[in-house]
């Protein structure tokens, strides 16, 4: 499938949601053959546990995508959960607008969000745990406020039952991402048993998880009247990017497929379409993606794949990632089970590992390897992605950040933001301004 771009510079015209300003377009050609089956497919009911875990391995470590077949979530609430999504995204838009995100607030709807500093031809609403991981108490509970802010959903009036179903959707993707997370643990050290650092880890994930639901619509983008020509750059659905947190679970469109993945290592190739394979999904699955997290734990064995999304001239298109996101607390490092150095717990420089790697104990099979990343603050890490979403910040954080060889002054000031920040409050971006501006990453 190759996408193809509609090239002069005339403005597409205003949607009736309000998303304007857009000049020229991607659209995705159905004529093509379909590269992307050659993205994996991979069984959870697979018996053959060993066999599952080598799958998962390869999947994570080259495409970094695989698609998840009887992943256990019943079909009638993903029946459900997409009646849901469609019913939202067709209230009126100043109904919408009154769960606007805000600057104090991560949660809630937008149209207006930028992806590499791009805005996105797309419409959305998120949805995150609640601080008080206790989804009885009201959304706007005080206990409920956490780093991301707190939930927003339209009255019952308004969309029936849209919060009920959200939530147990919620609760679903909560429990397969953890089953997930341990299985790529596995794949990771090649043995039945994960070591104690990785499995407290993974316990910590699953009772602190700081994961959100985003529902995305993708109305139609007309093009009409535009020339094709590849390689310039227009609107996309979402511009090429990595999923930050540790995994996503996506439920795509069954009908329009635009979600692309990068076949390429090296950024400078982002402009060449027939490196691009879109990620056709096959019936009943869910589309599975490492995240930025899960590529630091995995000292760069996992890899964090790049993806945009195209638009269509005439489809509309609904999708749902559930990212899967450590606690705000977790500094995220290369296990060291993995590696032939550690990081002290005060960030300081690495030292010797007194680990063995493929140790008699454990069974790991994978040799160590040299230490490729700092720790990173998920809390940390997210705040500044939020920032970004909502306001222009220059420089976009990226894991490049935290390579051992990198000179980033983000270990220095997620250190200082450590000191100063109460993640059981809302970010907001002015207060930690004087920490986190710094001329060369963040311009004021
Ligand atoms: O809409 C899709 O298929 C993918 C969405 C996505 O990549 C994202 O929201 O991060
Ligand atoms: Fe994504």
């Amino acid at each position: 499938m190759t996408p193809k771009h509609n090239g002069d510079d005339r403005e597409s015209s205003s949607d009736s949601n309000g998303l304007m300003g857009y000049r020229k377009s991607w659209k995705v050609d159905d004529t093509d053959d379909a590269t992307g089956n050659e993205i994996p497919i991979i069984d959870l009911s697979n018996p053959n546990r060993s066999q599952l875990i080598e799958q998962l391995y390869e999947a994570c470590s080259t495409w970094g995508f695989f698609q998840l077949i009887n992943h256990g979530i019943p079909s009638h609430l993903l029946t459900s959960f997409r009646h849901a999504m469609c019913n939202f995204f067709a209230l009126p838009y100043d109904v919408k607008l009154q769960l606007k995100r805000h600057a104090k607030n991560a949660r809630g709807y937008f149209d207006d969000e930028l992806t590499k500093r791009k805005r996105d031809w797309k419409e959305a609403i998120d949805v995150g745990a609640p601080g008080s991981r206790d989804w009885n108490l009201p959304d706007d509970d005080v206990q409920n406020a956490c780093l991301d802010g707190y939930n927003q959903f339209p009255s019952g009036d308004e969309c029936p039952n849209f919060r009920d179903v959200i939530v147990e959707y919620f609760q679903q993707c909560s429990k397969l991402s953890s089953h997930l997370a341990r299985l790529m643990t596995l794949a990771l050290s090649g043995i039945e048993i994960n070591d104690e650092e990785i499995e407290m880890f993974l316990e910590r994930m699953e009772a602190e998880h700081t994961s959100y639901l985003r529902m995305n619509y993708y109305p139609p983008c007309s093009t009409e009247g535009n020339n094709h020509k590849p390689g310039s750059s227009g609107a996309l659905g979402i511009s090429p990017h990595r999923d930050a947190g540790f995994l996503t679970i996506l439920l795509q469109d069954d009908d329009c497929h635009s979600l692309q993945v990068a076949r390429f290592e090296d950024d400078d190739d982002i402009e060449d379409d027939d490196k691009w394979v879109t990620v056709h999904p096959v019936p009943d699955s869910l589309t599975i993606n490492t995240g930025d997290m899960a590529m630091i734990c995995s000292n760069g064995r996992f890899r964090a794949p790049l993806h945009r999304v195209l638009t269509d001239p005439e489809k509309k298109r609904y999708s749902a990632p559930f990212f899967y996101n450590p606690g705000y607390n977790e500094l995220i490092a290369p296990f060291a089970c993995f590696c032939k150095e550690v990081i002290a717990e005060d960030l300081g420089e690495p030292s010797n590992n007194d680990a063995t790697g493929c140790d008699d104990e454990t069974n790991n099979i994978r040799e160590l390897q040299a230490l490729k990343y700092h720790p990173c603050l998920w809390g940390y890490f997210r705040a500044l992605r939020f920032a970004g979403d909502l306001t222009d910040l220059g420089v976009e954080i990226q894991t490049s950040h935290y390579k051992m060889e990198s000179k980033s002054s983000h270990i220095e000031k997620q250190r200082r933001f450590l000191e100063l920040v109460n993640f059981e409050e809302p970010f907001d971006v002015e207060r930690y301004r004087h920490v986190l501006a710094s001329a060369e990453d963040i311009q004021t």
